[in-house]
C-alpha cells in the first residue's frame, strides 16, 4: 500500500453535552508508525474506536485502507488488527489455545502461523500454560500475537505498554519496529512521551479532544526552548543576583530555580560557573537540560501530562 493508510477529517464526538473529539484531522502514511500522545481522558481511545468502526462519530470522515468507515465498515474490519487496553486474551485458555481460537475465527488464517507467532513473541515455553498464569508483559504479547493471526496491514495499538516493566516495554517496542519494517502501518496511543519519541515517525499531541500539535518528534522538540542549564539556589537573594549576572536567565521564584540558555559544551558551562564564583554564589543543584517531549507537552498545553482529570 502506498499513500495514506488512515485519514480522518473533522472528527467530532460528544457524549451528552461533553465534547470528547472536537475536530480531529489525521493522515497516517502507509508503512509508518503514528503516535497519538495525550494524558488520560484526552480522547485517544475514542479516536481509535472511531477509526476501527467500534464507535460512530457524530461528524467528520474517516478512510482506513482506502475504505470509508461508515459505508464500508466490514471491509475496514477485514483490513485491520486492533489491540486494546483490555486484552482479548481468554484467561482460561492456554496461549496456544487463544491463538487457535483466532485462527478458527478467521477463515483466511493459516493454522501454521501459530508456532511462528509463539516463537516470535518468546511464548513457546509458556504456550501450554493457562493465560491466567502469564505476567502482564506476556499477556500483552499474546494479545498482539492474536491480532497478527490474520496478517493485518494496519494495526491499532491502544496504549500497548501501559503498566509494563521497562524490559517488557522494550521488547514490545522491538516487535512494533519489526512489524513496520515488514510494511505494516501502526497507529498507537500512548501517555508516554518517551514511547512516542522512540517509536513514532509522526506524533499528534491530543489534549481535550483537539490536536494541539503534529509533526515528527524532532519538529515538536524544535518548537520549544533549546538546551539550557538550571541552577537551584538556597535563597531568593541569591536567585535575584543570578538573574542579574547571567545573560538570558529566567527565574522560577517558587522553586528558586534559574534557567540559562546554554549549548551544554564544557566551555560554555565553565563560563557560567566562573560567573557564579565571581559573585560568590553557590548553587545547591545544577543540571544541563535537553528538551524532551514532556517539555513540548507543557509548552503546547500549559500543563503537564499528569494533571488532566478524566
Ligand atoms: N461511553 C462514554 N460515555 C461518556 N463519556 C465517555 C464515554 N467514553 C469516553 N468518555 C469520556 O470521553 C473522554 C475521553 O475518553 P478517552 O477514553 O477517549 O480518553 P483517552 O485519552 O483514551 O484516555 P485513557 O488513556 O484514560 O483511555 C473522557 O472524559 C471520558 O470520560
Amino acid at each position: 500500500m502506498t499513500g495514506s493508510a488512515i485519514t480522518a477529517s473533522g472528527l467530532r464526538k460528544a457524549y451528552q453535552d461533553k465534547v470528547v473529539l472536537d475536530g480531529i484531522d489525521l493522515d497516517v502514511p502507509a508503512g509508518t508508525i503514528f503516535a497519538l500522545l495525550g494524558p488520560n481522558g484526552a480522547g485517544k481511545t475514542t479516536t481509535v474506536n472511531v477509526l476501527t468502526t467500534l464507535t460512530k462519530a457524530d461528524g467528520g470522515a474517516v478512510r482506513v485502507a482506502g475504505y470509508d468507515v461508515t459505508a464500508d465498515a466490514k471491509a475496514v474490519r477485514k483490513s485491520i488488527g486492533v489491540t486494546g487496553q483490555f486484552a482479548a486474551v481468554d484467561e482460561l485458555l492456554t496461549g496456544r489455545e487463544n491463538l487457535q481460537l483466532m485462527v478458527d475465527l478467521n477463515p483466511a488464517a493459516d493454522p501454521a502461523v501459530i508456532a511462528g507467532l509463539l516463537e516470535r513473541f518468546e511464548l513457546t515455553e509458556a504456550a501450554d500454560r493457562q493465560a491466567s498464569t502469564y505476567s502482564g508483559g506476556m499477556r500483552r504479547k499474546l494479545d498482539l500475537a492474536m491480532t497478527l493471526v490474520g496478517s493485518p496491514k494496519i494495526i491499532f495499538l491502544d496504549e500497548p505498554t501501559t503498566g509494563l516493566d521497562p524490559r517488557s516495554r522494550r521488547t514490545m517496542w522491538t516487535i512494533i519496529r519489526d512489524l513496520v519494517a515488514e510494511g505494516v502501518t501502526i497507529l498507537l496511543t500512548t501517555q508516554y512521551l518517551e514511547e512516542a519519541d522512540q517509536l513514532a515517525h509522526r506524533v499528534a499531541v491530543l489534549d481535550g479532544g483537539r490536536i494541539v500539535a503534529e509533526g515528527t518528534p524532532d519538529e515538536l522538540k524544535r518548537r520549544i526552548p533549546g538546551t539550557h542549564v538550571r541552577f537551584r539556589f538556597g535563597s531568593a537573594d541569591e536567585l535575584d543576583t543570578a538573574v542579574r549576572i547571567l545573560a538570558g536567565a529566567t527565574a522560577d521564584e517558587s522553586e528558586l530555580v534559574v534557567r540559562v540558555p546554554c549549548d551544554g559544551r564544557t566551555n560554555s558551562v565553565r563560563a557560567l560557573l566562573d560567573k557564579l564564583d565571581e559573585w560568590e554564589l553557590d548553587a545547591e543543584e545544577f543540571s544541563v537540560h535537553t528538551p524532551d517531549l514532556d517539555d513540548v507537552f507543557l509548552a503546547l498545553t500549559g500543563h503537564t501530562t499528569e494533571v488532566t482529570a478524566k
